[in-house]
């Protein structure tokens, strides 16, 4: 039998929010055992190394658009949308390590292409739906579902040549316990489907990813797994850079990884926001990787 492929990309990236060591994500993620672990369950890893960052001056941060990095931001996203294309092209599974969540501009930049309706599932404690006009930060990794609806700077909504990459209504938020005034408008006016945290309590992590499943496989003919590590309660996943309070255990994420990988929907995944510098002993990149276990099969008997 022909085993199946994966092909792992990391992206050390950081310049898309405003703590630097998330750039080291990726070396964390691949020393906490990742390669190992997935080839135990009978899959061809290809790891293509990681991405090449610019490393922009201090001055290139800050510009009046409210948008920090943009220039290195879009060019590594072109790079990586590039990437990303050619592991698809050659039939293996894109398997994306950030790196901060403005990666996911150049992931789904990349896929979107080989899909008529990709369907994303965005596991985090934040929309990342703001533009320039409605961010706090003007950090981009609070822009990558906005920029992925068409919505943003022309650099950064047109990589790999075309806009949008996903419809509203193709996409599922969760996780959610974060978001500003802009993003709450955009989810509304957009219709974007989301369980917040109320959701997840009131509902339980079972009836939610049933939900979500059967939401996008009826219309969608791949799903994109984009999952921030801050998602995660940062008592279980620490090392991120914008934690918050309340959020989903590592328990629940386990049964959430567990019910995708039966549903089969999954046809790319990113893992995101691993900063090892405020990590605790690598804990966030072994709660990333044991996390990808349970997504690609991993079974107790
Ligand atoms: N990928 C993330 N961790 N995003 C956090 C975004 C935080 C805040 N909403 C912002 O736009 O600045
Ligand atoms: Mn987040
Ligand atoms: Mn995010």
């Amino acid at each position: 039998m022909v085993k199946k492929q994966i092909s792992i990309i990391g992206v050390p990236m950081d310049l898309g929010q405003s703590r630097r060591g998330v750039d080291m994500g990726p070396s964390a993620i691949r020393y906490a055992g990742v390669v190992e672990r997935l080839e135990k369950l009978n899959y061809e890893i290809h790891d293509m190394g990681d991405i090449e960052i610019g490393r922009p001056s201090k001055d290139e941060e800050v510009n009046d658009g409210n948008l920090k990095y943009l220039r290195a931001v879009s060019e590594a996203s072109d790079k990586l949308a590039l990437e990303v294309n050619r592991v698809i092209e050659s039939k293996s599974f894109p398997l994306i390590f950030g790196g901060d969540h403005s990666i996911a501009i150049g992931t789904l930049a990349g896929i979107s292409k080989h899909y008529k309706n990709l369907g994303v599932i965005w596991y985090d404690a934040h929309g990342d739906l703001n533009t320039s006009e409605t961010s706090p930060s003007g950090n981009i990794h609070g822009m990558p579902l906005a920029v992925s609806l068409g919505i943003g700077h022309p650099a950064l909504i047109n990589i790999a040549g075309y806009s949008p990459k996903v419809r509203p209504e193709n996409i599922v938020i969760i996780g959610a316990r974060s978001l500003d005034e802009g993003e709450r408008v955009l989810i509304r006016e957009k219709g974007i489907k989301v369980y917040t945290m109320h959701e997840i309590d009131r509902l339980g992590m079972t009836k939610v990813m049933e939900e979500a499943v059967s939401y996008l496989k009826s219309k969608t003919d791949g799903v994109h797994l984009s999952l921030d590590l801050d998602g995660i309660d940062p008592s279980d996943a620490p090392g991120v850079g914008t934690p918050v309070l309340g959020g989903i255990s590592y328990r629940e994420s386990h049964l959430a990884m567990e019910i995708l990988e039966e549903s089969n929907i999954i046809t790319s995944a990113e893992f995101v926001e691993v900063n090892p510098i405020l990590d605790e002993r690598n804990k966030t990149a072994t709660v990333a990787v044991a996390l990808m276990g349970s997504l690609f099969g991993e079974k107790l008997l």
